[in-house]
């Protein structure tokens, strides 16, 4: 596929912005996001020589809620725990939607806009605690092994970086088909994607951390054709000339909403 002469890659890369916006006033959480977090993202520092354990989390999504009933259809939500050993203090991390998940799967229809809106700003969460009941019930909470402080402030520089950089949440993983040899023409970035990013990191920064068994994670697959660039949201809605591809784009929504 050739865009402006340039050979399109595959999968797209995810855009990086160069500071996270402020979300939009129509975007209304049903639940505060990152309620016990510091305000502005700050992540404690701890001491260089401090120890602290890694560990791997997991529990069915909405299970505040539902509890294990999206565990059974295997839909799971991924996070990492922290403790030190100077302060005895645990921390969560997790990266999830500001405006819930229906949001960043769909875009929404308002009154006064042709163009679909997208209420899907994703960012992570750091605050204070391991609610081991919510992560061990129905789901997973394991250590991994254990890092220095140092190498513990040097990711934590780096989680404020991602976060404000990488602000959209993308549900779905888009493919050519099911096989083993598929092209990948969009990856998701969402909890799981940001759970290995922080491993990765961790492991370039030295950290040793392994798991006993094998973790499965979510994904929500979409199988297409070689997607084809029609245009940016001005260029679709407000050229009379694409008035049939906008009306097609809005009764897809409304047919998926
Ligand atoms: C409403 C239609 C949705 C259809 C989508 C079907 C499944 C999509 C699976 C995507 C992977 C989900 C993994 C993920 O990113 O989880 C993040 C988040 O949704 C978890 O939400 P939560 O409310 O369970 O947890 C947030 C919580 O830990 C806040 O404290």
């Amino acid at each position: 596929q050739l865009r402006d002469n340039i050979r399109q890659q595959w999968p797209v890369p995810y855009r990086r912005f160069d500071r996270r916006p402020a979300a939009d006033s129509y975007c209304e959480a049903l639940f505060p996001f990152c309620p016990t977090g510091d305000d502005d993202g700050q992540i404690p520092s701890m001491s260089d020589t401090d120890v602290i354990s890694v560990y791997r989390l997991q529990t069915p999504v909405w299970e505040f809620k539902y509890g294990d009933l999206l565990g059974k259809l295997h839909i799971m939500h991924d996070a990492i725990g922290f403790s030190s050993k100077e302060t005895g203090a645990n921390y969560t991390m997790e990266w999830y939607e500001l405006f819930q998940l229906g949001n960043c799967t769909f875009p929404q229809l308002r009154p006064d806009v042709f163009a679909p809106f997208w209420c899907n700003q994703g960012a992570a969460c750091f605050f204070g605690g391991i609610d081991d009941t919510h992560w061990s019930q129905n789901g997973t909470l394991e250590k991994l092994g254990e890092v220095t402080g140092g190498q513990f402030n040097d990711m934590a520089q780096w989680v404020q970086d991602d976060n404000e950089t990488g602000i959209y949440y993308e549900t779905w993983t888009v493919r050519s088909d099911p096989g083993p040899n598929a092209t990948a023409w969009f990856e998701s970035y969402d909890c799981s994607q940001f759970v290995h990013r922080t491993y990765r990191k961790l492991s370039e920064l030295g950290a040793k951390l392994s798991s006993r068994s094998q973790t499965n994670y979510t994904k929500i697959y979409l199988y297409s054709g070689e997607p084809s660039y029609l245009g940016n949201d001005s260029a679709i809605f407000s050229q009379p000339a694409l008035k049939n591809l906008a009306m097609d784009i809005r009764n897809c929504v409304i047919s998926t909403s």
